[in-house]
């Protein structure tokens, strides 16, 4: 028995000759946060798309909610909400009636209710009774995860959810997965902001060329890349000086009167500096570990930069 929400193993898919899954394995802990992160075309679709049911893979083992998406697709598809790059939206309709057709569909008790909070949640509330036509992607994509949430669904498939958001939107959305969490409710979010997975997520992987090139909490991730450093200020250029010598491959800056010295930044290494400052007896007034952040996590792991930075 596991407590794993999403289980994959050897999880391989190709279209014709293009293999977009190469083998991959990964587990997702229940009411947690879990980002793939890729650039465009790396298959992070595609894994969503098999995971919720909607395509099937060519070889290996996926199980849902505990069931095997094989062979229990009715048992998967009522456990999860999807809500993606396609909205599921009618455009017919307005944001209280496509609420509420959902609400009838998942046969939801006092469905008015629920469609009355979810409108208010989403700061939906003024247009409610606008035809969803005239909304903005930003309030589709909104919508779009509130119908998603009507049925209380245990996992959550959140396909680059705040793509083209405003800032306020986007914060609003981490509010409401992070709400989500705290419930109980797992989410598996794909996303090509960095930033986002770091917020967000309890356990990120980089998908590249079919293969999940790295996977961690993101603050573990973040220890991977070379980059970590102790930054040691102090109260003259004599104690500067002096840790400037003891403290090997250290950088200096006179003006700042900061060292710079590359570590891992885990405990024994934070001693060993510590220690060595002791020896001399020099007090480092400030003393502070910078890791990368996810920007050079996935420039060193894929080679590349992210699609964001590719873009500009
Ligand atoms: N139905 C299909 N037939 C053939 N090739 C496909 C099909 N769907 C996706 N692909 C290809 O598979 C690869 C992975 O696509 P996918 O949409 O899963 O990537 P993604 O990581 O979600 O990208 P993005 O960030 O751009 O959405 C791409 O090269 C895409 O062109």
């Amino acid at each position: 028995m596991t407590s794993s929400a999403i289980a994959v193993s050897g999880l391989r898919k190709a279209y014709g000759d293009k293999v977009v899954l190469d083998g991959i394995d990964f587990e997702v802990a229940e009411g947690s946060v879990f980002s793939m992160l890729g650039p465009n075309g790396a298959g992070k679709t595609t894994t969503v798309n098999v995971l919720a049911t909607l395509l099937k893979a060519d070889a290996g083992t996926v199980r849902v909610a505990g069931h095997d998406v094989a062979t229990a697709t009715k048992q998967v598809r009522a456990s999860i909400g999807v809500t993606g790059q396609f909205a599921a939206l009618d455009d017919l309709l307005t944001g209280r009636e496509n609420l509420q057709l959902m609400a009838d569909l998942k046969r939801t008790p006092s469905g008015d209710r629920t469609v009355s909070q979810l409108l208010e949640r989403f700061d939906l509330g003024e247009s409610a009774d606008k035809m969803a036509a005239t909304y903005s992607g930003g309030m589709r994509r909104k919508l779009d995860l509130a119908m998603t949430l009507v049925g209380r669904p245990q996992i959550i498939f959140l396909d680059e959810p705040t793509t083209g958001l405003d800032p306020r939107s986007r914060r609003t959305m981490w509010g409401i997965v992070r709400d989500l969490v705290v419930n109980g409710t797992t989410i598996f979010l794909t996303t090509q902001y960095l930033d986002e997975a770091d917020e967000l997520s309890d356990r990120i992987v980089v998908l590249d060329q079919g293969h999940l090139v790295a996977q961690g909490a993101p603050e573990e991730l973040k220890r991977q890349v070379p980059g970590t450093h102790v930054r040691l200020r102090f109260a003259d250029l004599d104690d500067l000086d002096t840790a400037a010598r003891i403290l090997p491959g250290a950088t200096r800056d006179d003006q700042e009167l900061a060292l710079r010295v590359p570590g891992e930044g885990d405990s024994k290494s934070l001693r060993a500096i510590l220690d060595r400052l002791d020896e001399h007896m020099i007090n480092a007034q400030e003393f502070s570990v910078h890791t990368p952040d996810l920007d050079d996590v996935f420039l060193a792991l894929t080679g590349h930069a992210s699609t964001k930075e590719e873009a500009k």
